[in-house]
């Protein structure tokens, strides 16, 4: 069942020229984890706080599930939307134990004693904190503030969790363990998330699906696999994952399946389902160097990245990216060949028809 519907969502905040959201479609199933990317500014945030009902949209519609809870005149305030909210500053309180801030919620609504007893318990048992429900927040590390954070979050049962860059406090190595405890947490409950980040190594592991966003708007909506190998644009192919763009021009099927376009100065086999791209995304998979390869290139840097290096090459005046076994010395001369790129249609961008075309 679709959970989270965003139907032309837009919202200006008064005094800004640009809208922060400039027409969201988008629908979130129930139980899918979800990423929202994108670099600085570009609506992410404001994307969760119209979800929370901390902004009113200026126009379209969200519902959760059947319920319209922000439209033209009807809003229902975050109290009533059932939604769980945590954000990169845990907010606990410090005077209290962990179980007191994870019950904080419960005692709100009024909920009798033992029910409380017996969902805190249960919440605490969940994010792995047990052992430390008497414990002060100031006893905890970083990240087990932050799992206290979700443990609160989780114990009202919301409908949708929602997530604002909430490990961007803490060091690379508990970003790791903290990432894979959002997974075990997903996958144990269940619960519909919408997980901001600008780190795309985090949206991209942890999510089924992320909508990378730009100016307001929604790029692409698709499986991390999906974002990787078949970007739609130049915006998508250059900001997830590593590789190059570079323009190309098609030059005819060349078999049933494929295409043949003209890029970095030479014929290249494509994967595409355009008749006529403009554009090609090379990632470091995608190109082989060997000596029989027929493109010919200079090695411009060569880094180790454990097990492998990452070597840039300039091929034809672009700047490609390929792995090797072998560490290559700046300035040499290597050849190239490439595997089937992708080859996609930049919206807005003309594209020229093909020069030969060659029956299939
Ligand atoms: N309360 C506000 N008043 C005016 N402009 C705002 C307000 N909140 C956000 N904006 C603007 O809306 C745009 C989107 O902001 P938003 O915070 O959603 O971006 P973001 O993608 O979350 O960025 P970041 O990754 O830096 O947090 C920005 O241009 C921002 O300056």
């Amino acid at each position: 069942m679709a959970e989270l519907i965003y139907s032309g969502l837009a919202k200006q905040f008064d005094g800004s020229a640009r809208p922060a959201l400039d027409g969201i479609d988008a629908c979130i199933e129930s139980g899918e984890f979800v990423a929202l990317l994108g670099p600085s500014g570009c609506g992410k945030t404001t994307l969760l706080r119209l979800t929370a009902g901390f902004e009113e949209p200026t126009r379209g519609e969200i519902r959760m599930g059947d319920r319209q809870v922000a439209g033209p005149g009807h809003f229902v305030p975050p109290e009533d939307r059932g939604v769980g909210i945590v954000f990169q500053s845990y907010a606990l309180w410090p005077h209290m134990t962990v179980a007191g801030n994870v019950s904080y919620p419960l005692k709100v609504r009024g909920l009798a004693r033992a029910e409380r007893t017996r969902r805190v318990e249960e919440a605490l048992a969940l994010t792995g904190l047990s052992e430390f429900a008497d414990r002060a927040p100031a006893q905890l590390s970083g990240g087990q503030r932050q799992r206290v954070a979700l443990a609160r979050c989780l114990v009202a049962e919301p409908r949708a969790v929602l997530l604002d860059e909430p490990l961007a406090n803490l060091d690379l190595a508990l970003r790791a363990s903290m990432q894979e405890n959002f997974t075990a947490f997903h996958r144990r409950t269940g619960a519909t998330m919408l997980y901001v980040t600008h780190d795309q190594g985090e949206a991209l592991a942890l999510a089924s699906r992320v909508a990378v966003m730009e100016g307001g708007r929604i790029r692409q909506f698709a499986a991390p696999e999906v974002l990787y190998s078949e970007p739609v644009d130049c915006f998508v192919a250059g900001f997830v994952g590593d590789g190059a763009v570079v323009s190309a021009r098609a030059a005819g099927p060349f078999d049933r399946s494929g295409l043949e376009v003209e890029a970095l100065g030479m014929r290249v086999k494509v994967r595409s389902r355009e008749a006529l791209p403009t554009h090609l995304c090379i990632r470091p998979e995608d190109v082989s160097l060997t000596d029989e390869g027929g493109l010919r290139a200079r090695v411009r840097g060569c880094t180790y990245q454990g097990g492998r290096f990452r070597v840039v090459v300039d091929a034809a005046g672009e700047d490609l990216v390929a792995f090797s076994r072998k560490r290559l010395v700046v300035g040499a001369q290597v050849g190239l060949r490439i595997n089937r790129p992708w080859a996609f249609r930049e919206p807005g961008v003309s594209a020229f028809p093909a020069r030969v075309m060659v029956d299939a």
